[in-house]
């Protein structure tokens, strides 16, 4: 029988920072499978080393050994494969969100397509995250949420096989991030994306994933536990507040977080 490949697969990585004077053990013993349109979040305290896991996974980073796969190709720099999407909306101000969105369609599909289905797919994308209403407008014009859905609709549009979120939400107001977590709920449904997120918000990674990988604390931090988030989706925030099964991930994660890895010092 064949073996089962995962579509990412992070395997014994250690990642270690080098200055001239000094070094800095960040990640020690990583193993991680994520599946094909899996939603996964990365939770810990400040500093473990969730944004260096993500952004190795983006290929922004290099180990400094063991391996990271996707669809069994070694990650060793950024592709449009897989898509990042940062906490503070990286949009070009001088540009519309309509031409943000087309820049990056164009680097992933000019080639190939006319500039008629260039522009479609860039208003496909900015329709589906409720921004159509706001084609001609640039950054500097829109609030930190808007920016934030464009910043999403130019990953989604760029149709990477993942998408990488550092803390996609993490700027905005409670309010306006409640909604676009559920917006990408039903966005991922509809795409059936694979997702890695970064979060700091427990809610946010119980309403939202699969599995919640929680990672110790660092120097050398790793993952202490993987939690598999088994509510049935669609999901729905407020059925969701009273539902035994969302109580009781809660609880394992904050109880992970609070009592068995609590941190005593903020981190440097
Ligand atoms: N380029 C670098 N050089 C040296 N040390 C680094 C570098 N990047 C990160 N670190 C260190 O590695 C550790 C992990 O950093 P990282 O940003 O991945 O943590 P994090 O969990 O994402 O933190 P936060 O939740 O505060 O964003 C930290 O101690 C950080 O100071």
């Amino acid at each position: 029988m064949q073996k089962h490949k995962a579509f990412i697969d992070v395997q014994a990585v250690e990642m270690e920072f080098k200055t001239r004077k000094a070094s800095f053990h960040a990640l020690r013993d990583i193993h991680l499978q994520v599946e094909r349109g899996e939603f996964i979040t990365l939770i810990g305290h400040s500093g473990c080393g969730k944004s260096t896991l993500l952004n190795l996974m983006a290929g922004l980073l290099q180990a400094s050994s063991g391996v990271l796969l996707c669809e069994e190709r070694e990650i060793h720099a950024p592709g449009p494969e897989r898509a990042v999407v940062f906490q503070n909306h990286s949009l070009l101000p001088w540009l519309s969100c309509f031409d943000n969105v087309y820049l990056g369609v164009e680097s992933v599909f000019g080639a190939q397509e006319s500039r008629s289905q260039l522009r479609a797919r860039t208003e496909q994308a900015l329709h589906l995250v409720g921004m159509a209403h706001a084609l001609n407008k640039k950054p500097g014009e829109i609030s930190g949420g808007m920016k934030q859905r464009v910043g999403i609709a130019r990953a989604l549009a760029m149709e990477p096989k993942v998408l990488l979120m550092d803390e996609p939400f993490g700027a905005l107001d409670a309010l306006t991030r409640a909604h676009l977590q559920d917006a990408l709920l039903q966005i991922v449904a509809r795409t059936q994306s694979t997702v890695v997120m970064v979060t700091h918000d427990v809610d946010e990674a119980v309403l939202l994933s699969d599995r919640i990988v929680m990672m110790s604390n660092g120097p050398a931090a790793t993952i202490g536990e993987i939690l598999k988030v088994n509510l049935p989706r669609p999901r729905e925030r407020v059925a969701l507040a009273e539902d035994p099964g969302y109580i009781a991930a809660r609880k394992a994660v904050i109880d992970f977080l609070y009592t068995r890895h609590a941190r005593t010092e903020l981190a440097a």
